[in-house]
């Protein structure tokens, strides 16, 4: 089986080329979602969440409050304390899934999908990226469109005002500064996807790179 990481920014278009390939019939896994069913209550990295941070950062339902936990980490500097907890969960979890995977399905392509391969494991003791993965696809775009596209997203989700266009913005400007540049992520990469253009360009781009993945 081939194991494949698919990666990429915020907002570089990620999980829309995940989509094109899981219609060309690879076996793809969100680190995202992974992430969340991790941080639901009753779950381990839950509680150490929780130890870690606190019972503030537990909203009156139980649940996580993902923004001030965003806050915390993305603009107080807590960011390794969180990835240090959540990061070996969701790599451990990925690995059973795609064991399990080549256990039926010897011949598939598996695909994880995250933003963060390349950094996850530099502050923790979880396998390297180079012993996880087989191949590299990296989905690029300017941090500009990454941004203005974020924002759309989540323009068509809620009814925003300008000023919290502004924090959203600024979130994701944290957020990316914490991600490696695509400049660094490019020549670890086995397969860039450019996806500054259309969508059809990018559906292009995806038929050849599934077409080398096929014969790797
Ligand atoms: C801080 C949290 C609670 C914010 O939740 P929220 O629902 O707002 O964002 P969500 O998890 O959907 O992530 C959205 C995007 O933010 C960026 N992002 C998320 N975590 C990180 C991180 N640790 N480092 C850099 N960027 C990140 C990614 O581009 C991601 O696709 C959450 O992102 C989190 O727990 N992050 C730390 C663990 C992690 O790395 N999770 C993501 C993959 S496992
Ligand atoms: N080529 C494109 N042209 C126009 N819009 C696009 C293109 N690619 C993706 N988008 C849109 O940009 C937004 C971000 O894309 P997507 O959710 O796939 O990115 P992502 O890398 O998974 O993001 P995140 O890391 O934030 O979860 C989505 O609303 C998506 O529909």
């Amino acid at each position: 089986m081939l194991r494949v990481g698919l990666t990429g920014g915020l907002g570089s278009g990620k999980s829309t080329v995940a989509e094109m390939f899981a219609a060309r019939g690879v076996h793809v896994i969100s680190a995202d979602e992974v992430g969340r069913r991790l941080m639901q209550p009753g779950e381990g990295v839950y509680r150490q969440i929780v130890e870690q941070f606190g019972k503030e950062v537990v909203r009156a339902d139980g649940t996580l409050n993902r923004p001030l936990l965003a806050e915390l980490a993305f603009r107080q500097g807590r960011l390794d304390e969180l990835n240090r907890i959540v990061h070996p969960a969701v790599i451990a979890a990925q690995e059973e899934w795609a064991n399990d995977l080549e256990a039926r399905e010897p011949d598939a392509i598996a695909m994880i999908e995250s933003a963060l391969i390349f950094e996850a494991g530099v502050s923790g003791s979880v396998p390297g990226w180079k012993d996880r993965f087989d191949k590299i696809v990296l989905v690029t775009a300017p941090d500009d469109v990454k941004i203005q596209r974020f924002l759309e997203r989540i323009g068509t989700g809620m009814q925003v005002n300008a000023e919290q266009l502004k924090l959203f913005e600024e979130d994701a400007r944290s957020r990316l500064a914490a991600q490696i540049p695509d400049s660094e992520k490019i020549p670890f990469s086995d397969y860039v996807i450019d996806n500054s253009g259309s969508l059809e360009r990018t559906r292009q781009e995806v038929d050849e790179v599934f077409g080398r993945l096929r014969s790797a």
